[in-house]
C-alpha cells in the first residue's frame, strides 16, 4: 500500500532492475516503502519508536528520512557551487583519488548509490574511456597488417568507447538528480550511464548485479547505515568491491581545532549567502561530527559481511576512503 499522498512509479533501466519506487513526503521512505518487504522488522521498529540523530538534533527515524530530502532538495541548485566554495576545489581532488583507487578497467559495471548530480559518474566514464583508448592503442601497435579501413574504424570509435563500462546513478533526490541529469546533458555525456531515483536502504536492483558500488558524501545521510551496508552486499557480484568516500574523523589536534572554527563559524554562512540556507549547511558540519571514526566505520563494513576492508584518511583525516570486497 503506498502512503497517502506518495507517487508510485515503475523505474526501467537496462539492466533488468525493474522494481518499484515510491516518491511522496517524508514518510515515504521508511516506513511504507518497507510494509510489503520487511514488514515484520518495521512492526518491532515501529514499537520501540527509535530514535536517532540530524545532525546535533535528536529525532525520529521515521522524520530523519524527510528531512534529509528537504535538505537536498532545498540545496540541489547550488550543490556544486557550494562544495568548490567550501572546499575550495579540494572535494575534486578527494573524488579522483576514489577513481585512482577503484582504477576500473573497461567493462566494469558501476553502481553509484547517493550519486547526486554525478560527479562519480562523469569522472568514472572519463577514466574507463581514456583506459579503454590507451588499450586500444596499444592493440594497433601490437597488430601487424591492418588495413586502414580497420585502423580508421578504431579511432574513430565506432565501437562501444567506453568498453562497455556502465555506470548506474541511484539517489533518492528527486531535484539532485535532475541537476545531474542536466549537468550530463550540458557536458554531453550520453553513453554508459542510466539515472534511477533509489534508496540506499533497500536499492532496486537484483542480487549479484554489479561489480563496484560507490557512495560518495552519502552514507552520512542514510537513517540506517547497517542497513545500506548489507545492500552494498548484496547487489554486488562476488568479487565485487565497495568503495566509500565520506567525512571522518581529524588526527590532528591543531588542523582539527581549525577545522571546526572553520566548519562552525564559515561554512553556515556560505550556505546563507551562496545558497539562501544556514540550516541545510550546519546540518552538514553536525552530520560530519556525528559520523563514526575510521576504525568504527571500518567494523560496519566487516559487519555487512565485507572483507579486506581496508581505509585511506585524506586532509588529515578529514574525510577518508574506505575500501571492501565481497568474497
Ligand atoms: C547539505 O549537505 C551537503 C551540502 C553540500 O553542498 C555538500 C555536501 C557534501 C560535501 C562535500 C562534497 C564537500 C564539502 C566540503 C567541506 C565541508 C569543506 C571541507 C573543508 C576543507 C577542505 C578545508 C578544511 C579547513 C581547515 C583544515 C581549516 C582551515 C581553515 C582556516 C584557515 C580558516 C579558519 C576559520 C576561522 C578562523 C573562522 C573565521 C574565518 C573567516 C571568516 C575567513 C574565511 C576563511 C576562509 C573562507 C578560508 C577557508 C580555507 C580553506 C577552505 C583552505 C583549506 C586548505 C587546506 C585544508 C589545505 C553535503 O553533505
Ligand atoms: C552530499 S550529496 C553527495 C552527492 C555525490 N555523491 C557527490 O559526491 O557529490 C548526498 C546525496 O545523498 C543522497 N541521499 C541521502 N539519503 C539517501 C538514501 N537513503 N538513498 C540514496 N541517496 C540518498 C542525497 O539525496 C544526496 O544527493
Amino acid at each position: 500500500m503506498a502512503a497517502p499522498g506518495s507517487r508510485v512509479l515503475w523505474s526501467y533501466c537496462g539492466w533488468g532492475c525493474s522494481r518499484l519506487i515510491r516518491t511522496g513526503g517524508p514518510q515515504w521512505l521508511h516506513s511504507s516503502l518497507r510494509a510489503g518487504s520487511l514488514g515484520v522488522r518495521l512492526l518491532s521498529q515501529a514499537k520501540q519508536a527509535t530514535e536517532t540523530h540530524f545532525g546535533f538534533e535528536t529525532v525520529s527515524e521515521e522524520e530523519k528520512g524527510g528531512k534529509v530530502y528537504q535538505v537536498f532538495e532545498s540545496v540541489a541548485k547550488k550543490y556544486d557551487l557550494m562544495n568548490d566554495m567550501m572546499s575550495l576545489g579540494i572535494h575534486r581532488v578527494w573524488k579522483d583519488m576514489l577513481l585512482w583507487k577503484m582504477n576500473p578497467l573497461p567493462g566494469t559495471q558501476l553502481l553509484d548509490v547517493a550519486g547526486g548530480t554525478g560527479d562519480i559518474a562523469f569522472r568514472f566514464l572519463n577514466y574507463v574511456q581514456e583506459q579503454y583508448q590507451r588499450k586500444q592503442k596499444r592493440q594497433l601497435k601490437a597488430q601487424q597488417n591492418l588495413s586502414w579501413e580497420e585502423i580508421a574504424k578504431k579511432y574513430q570509435n565506432e565501437d562501444d568507447p567506453l568498453g562497455g563500462s556502465r555506470v548506474m546513478i541511484c539517489d533518492i533526490n528527486r531535484e539532485m538528480l535532475k541537476v545531474g541529469q542536466k549537468k550530463a546533458f550540458d557536458q554531453g555525456y550520453k553513453a554508459g550511464l542510466a539515472w534511477v531515483l533509489g534508496d540506499a536502504e533497500e536499492l532496486p536492483f537484483d542480487d549479484h548485479k554489479f561489480d563496484i558500488y560507490t557512495i560518495a558524501f552519502g552514507i552520512r545521510n542514510v537513517t540506517h547505515i547497517d542497513q545500506a551496508l548489507q545492500e552494498a552486499h548484496r547487489v554486488l557480484k562476488p568479487g565485487g568491491r565497495f568503495l566509500c568516500l565520506e567525512f571522518s574523523q581529524v588526527n590532528n589536534p591543531l588542523i582539527s581545532r581549525l577545522y571546526d572554527l572553520y566548519s562552525f563559524q564559515v561554512i553556515p554562512v556560505l550556505g546563507e549567502v551562496v545558497a539562501g540556507d544556514w540550516k541545510s549547511y550546519q546540518y552538514l558540519v553536525e552530520s560530519i561530527r556525528k559520523f563514526p571514526s575510521q576504525e568504527e566505520f571500518k567494523e560496519m563494513i566487516e559487519d555487512a559481511g565485507f572483507q579486506k576492508v581496508t581505509y585511506e584518511s585524506l586532509t588529515s583525516g578529514i574525510v577518508a576512503i574506505h575500501s571492501a570486497f565481497k568474497l
